[in-house]
C-alpha cells in the first residue's frame, strides 16, 4: 500500500513556512491505519520490543495499537504536571526556547527493551528527549518508529545511535 496517499499536507498552518503532515486522514482509514500498525508491529517484533513509548499526543495514536498487537505494555511520555506520581523530565529545544517531557520514574524497568512510537520525526527534539528519558530509567531503546520522517529537517542525526524506521519519507 502507498501509504503516502493517505497524508495530507496544509501549507503555511499553524504558521506561516510550516507544511503541516496531517495524519488524520491516515487514521481515518481502516484499511491504511491497520497497514501503518502492522508494518511497526513488524518492526517492533524485529527488534525484540519488550514494552512501547509513545510522546503524547499523536505517538499515543501510533504506539498504543502497536502494544495491543503485541501485548506487551505502553508507556507515555507527557508534557510536565500530566502524570499523577513520581516523574523524572528532560528539556528539549524547541525553533523558540525550550519545553520539557516527563515519565513516571517506574514506566521502563531496568534492561527492558523499548521501542519509541510517534507519527512524525522533523527536528529530533522530542525524539532525542524521550530518549534520554527511558535511559535515565535504565531501559535499552531497541529502535524509534514513526509513520514519516521529513528528511531535510536531519532529526535521526539527533539519535545517530538509535535505528530508525519511518514509513514515509519527505
Ligand atoms: O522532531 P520534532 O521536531 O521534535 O517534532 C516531532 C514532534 O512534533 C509533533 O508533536 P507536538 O509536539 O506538535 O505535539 P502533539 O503530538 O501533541 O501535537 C509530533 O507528533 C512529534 O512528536
Ligand atoms: N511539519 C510537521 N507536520 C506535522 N507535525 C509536525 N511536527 C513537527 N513538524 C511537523
Amino acid at each position: 500500500m502507498d501509504l503516502k496517499q493517505y497524508v495530507t499536507t496544509v501549507e503555511n498552518w499553524p504558521k506561516e513556512g510550516i507544511s503541516f503532515k496531517d495524519i488524520t486522514t491516515i487514521m481515518d482509514n481502516g484499511p491504511a491505519y491497520k497497514y501503518a500498525t502492522d508494518q511497526i508491529v513488524e518492526y517492533a517484533k524485529e527488534v525484540g520490543a519488550e514494552i512501547i513509548v509513545g510522546p503524547e499526543a499523536r505517538g499515543f495514536i501510533i504506539g498504543c495499537p502497536v502494544a495491543y498487537a503485541l501485548e506487551i505494555g505502553f508507556a507515555p511520555v507527557r508534557k510536565p504536571g500530566k502524570l499523577p506520581r513520581e516523574v523524572i523530565s528532560a528539556d528539549y529545544g524547541l525553533e523558540y526556547g525550550t519545553d520539557t517531557l516527563t515519565m513516571h520514574k517506574d514506566a521502563v524497568k531496568p534492561g527492558q527493551k523499548v521501542l519509541i512510537c510517534d507519527d512524525l520525526l522533523a527536528t529530533g527534539g522530542t525524539v532525542e528527549a524521550t530518549v534520554r528519558l527511558i535511559e535515565q530509567l535504565g531501559g535499552e531503546v531497541v529502535g524509534a518508529a514513526f509513520l514519516i520522517e521529513l528528511e531535510e529537517l536531519k532529526g535521526r542525526q539527533k539519535i545517530s545511535q538509535v535505528p530508525i524506521k519511518a514509513l514515509i519519507k519527505y
